[in-house]
This record gives structure tokens, sequence and C-alpha cells, in this order.
């Protein structure tokens, strides 16, 4: 039986970042339904805020704003599951409550990881709220129990993520990379976007899983010509077959100045690198008008994983 803990003070936020794929590389379906990858995560400066405030024991409860359209506030909302496996993994779900805040920027169901940052931002601000001793690699092996790309919202930077995207393995970089995001006006489901890789029959031998040395390199002398030319993602045409208009935001991107635009991981948000800052404020500008892009945001990368902010 644990001890008693400390009742719990003051509200802790969290600061969690929206990730783009900078390569993934996708591999034949396994028997738990899970692909293989090998993927290059950047997180990048497009954040939601997550705040743990003190609720009786045994209360767990989420209250949406910001871009949260579509997301419920009920038992399966993500910050909701996170704390509660937090609070049963340490023995004290009877013993802790917490009532959760998410502000959101990211977009819901965009392919920049939305809900595993909130995911991520509830067991960085209840672990706090509750001062658990948790193990330095502890978040994440929770984490990775709740969504793949969980662990990579906590660690941030740039990082290769194998198995299912969760083992992860921090990757040097230098200067700093700038992106405009097109964001749709509807969201793509993550298992359709899989579903559609497999029907498509597009899934790598596992000695293809492999990211290449050009994009180390690039990342490594923080060079974005460079870094353009090999980026590169797997799931890119069982997105585009999903949603077709999704040609035409890239098309219009590269024609409007971008170096290239990637489809951001399992979609629809197209991302775009630009050259340096002005070239990104111009594309954002122009970008803002085409159909089917609901808002542009401007985002530097590599962004901090989750953080505790004042
Ligand atoms: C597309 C990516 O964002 C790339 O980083 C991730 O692979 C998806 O990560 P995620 O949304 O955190 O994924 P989860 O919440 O764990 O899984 C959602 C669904 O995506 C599919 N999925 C996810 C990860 C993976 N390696 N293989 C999969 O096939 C599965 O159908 C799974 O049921
Ligand atoms: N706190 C949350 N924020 C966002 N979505 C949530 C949350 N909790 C549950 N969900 C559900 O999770 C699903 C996926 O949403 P999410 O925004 O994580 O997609 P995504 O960014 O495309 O995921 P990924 O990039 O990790 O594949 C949605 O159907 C959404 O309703």
């Amino acid at each position: 039986m644990p001890p008693p803990l400390t009742p719990p003070s003051e509200p802790v936020r969290v600061r969690v970042p929206a990730k783009i794929n900078l390569a993934l590389m996708v591999g034949r379906v396994g028997e738990d339904g899970y692909h293989p990858l090998a993927t290059l995560f950047q997180a990048v400066s497009l954040h939601d805020d997550v705040v743990a405030a003190p609720a009786p024991a045994g209360e767990f409860s989420v209250t949406m704003s910001g871009e949260a359209e579509g997301v419920g506030d009920g038992p399966d909302n993500l910050a909701v599951r996170a704390a509660r496996l937090l609070a049963e993994d340490h023995g004290v779900a009877d013993q802790v409550g917490a009532a959760l805040s998410v502000r959101k920027s990211i977009p819901v169901a965009g392919g920049m990881a939305g809900g595993s940052a909130d995911a991520a931002g509830a067991l960085l601000a209840c672990s706090v709220l509750w001062d658990l001793d948790v193990e330095p690699d502890g978040l994440g092996a929770l984490g990775a129990r709740l969504g793949a790309d969980v662990p990579f919202a906590l660690l941030g930077g740039t990082a290769l993520g194998t198995g299912r995207g969760d083992v992860l393995a921090p990757v040097l970089t230098s200067g700093c990379f700038h992106w405009v995001l097109a964001l749709s006006d509807e969201g793509l489901s993550t298992p359709a976007v899989f579903r559609r890789f497999d029907e498509l029959g597009l899934g790598r031998e596992p000695e293809e899983l492999d990211v290449a040395d050009e994009l180390m390199n690039a990342l490594r002398t923080g060079d974005a010509p460079a870094l353009a030319r090999a980026v590169h993602n797997d799931l890119a045409p069982a997105a585009l077959d999903l949603r077709p208009d999704l040609e035409a935001t890239l098309r219009r991107g590269e024609e409007l100045g971008a170096l290239t635009g990637i489809v951001s991981g399992s979609g629809p948000t197209v991302a775009f690198l630009c050259v340096d800052e002005s070239a990104a404020i111009d594309l954002s500008t122009q970008l803002a008008r085409l159909p089917r892009v609901r808002a542009v945001r401007r985002a530097r990368g590599p962004a901090q994983g989750a953080r505790l902010i004042s």
C-alpha cells in the first residue's frame, strides 16, 4: 500500500508541441494491427496547453477550449485517459484526482499528433500535481500505451522513431527550420489512412525501413534546401487517395515559393518548408486564400517537448 500523498496545491501548466514527420517509412501491418515504422519526427512551435488542477480523489475531468471542435470531454478524452492511467499505474487512483483544462491550437485529426500532445501534457502535469516519483522514462512508457506519438510529444526536438514510432533516439540538428502549415477544413482518421495504405499494397520490407543519410546530414548542417530534397512520407499516397484536393494545395504552395510541401503524418495538414522567415510570412499570406484551407499557421522547428510553464 503506497503512503498517503501530500494534498495537491496549485494548478500545474504544461505546454506541448505538435509534430511533423520529416520522413515516414512504413512497413506491412503486423498481427497487432500496427505498422512497423522508421520515422524522423520534428516538434514544431504550434502548441496545446494542458492545466491540471486539484480535484477530489477519484475524479478525473477535462474542459476543452480553443480549436477543439469534435473532441469530447468524457472518459475517452486522451487527456483524461492519461491522467487516470498515471494514477492507476502508481496505485493512487483512489487518492488523487485532476480537473484538466486543454487549450487546443493543434488541429484535431490533422496528422500533427494533437491528441497525443494532450495525453503527454496530462501525464507531465499530473505527475507534478500529485508529486509522484517517476522513473526517467516512466512517462514515455506509459504514454506509448495511449498512442504511438505520445512518447515523442514528451521528448520533443528532432528524433528517430522506430517500432510503432514509440522507440526514440534524439537526432542532432543545427539552426531552425521555418514551416508554414495549411490546416484543412476537415480531418482525416489515422486508422483510415493506414487501411488505405494497406489496400494500396504499399508496405515496405523490414530492411527498407530506413531514413536516408541525406536527411540526417541536412538536419545536422541546418541546410533547408537539402532537407527539402530529402523529406519523404510513405502515407502521402493513401492520404491523397482519400483527399485528392490536397494535391492542389501541395502544388500551389511550391509554386508560391516553398522549398517543398509534405503531407504531415497521416494528413490532411500540409507542411511547407521555407528558406527563411520572410519567405514563410509571404507564403502564409498567399496560402490562406486556397479552397479547403481552413487556416494557415507559421511554426519553427525543432521545438521543445512537453514542459512546465509558469
Ligand atoms: C501517423 C503517425 O502520426 C506518424 O507519426 C503515427 O503513426 C500515428 O500515431 P498515433 O495517432 O499516436 O497512433 P495510435 O493512436 O497509437 O494508433 C491509431 C491507429 O493508427 C494505426 N497505426 C498507428 C501507428 C502505427 N505504427 N501503425 C498503425 O497502424 C493503427 O490503426 C492504430 O489503431
Ligand atoms: N484531447 C484530445 N485532443 C484531440 N483529439 C482527441 C483528444 N481526445 C480524444 N481525441 C480523439 O482522437 C482522434 C484523433 O485526434 P488527433 O487530433 O490526435 O489526430 P491526429 O493529430 O491526426 O493524430 P496523429 O497525428 O497522432 O495520427 C479524434 O477522433 C479525436 O476526437
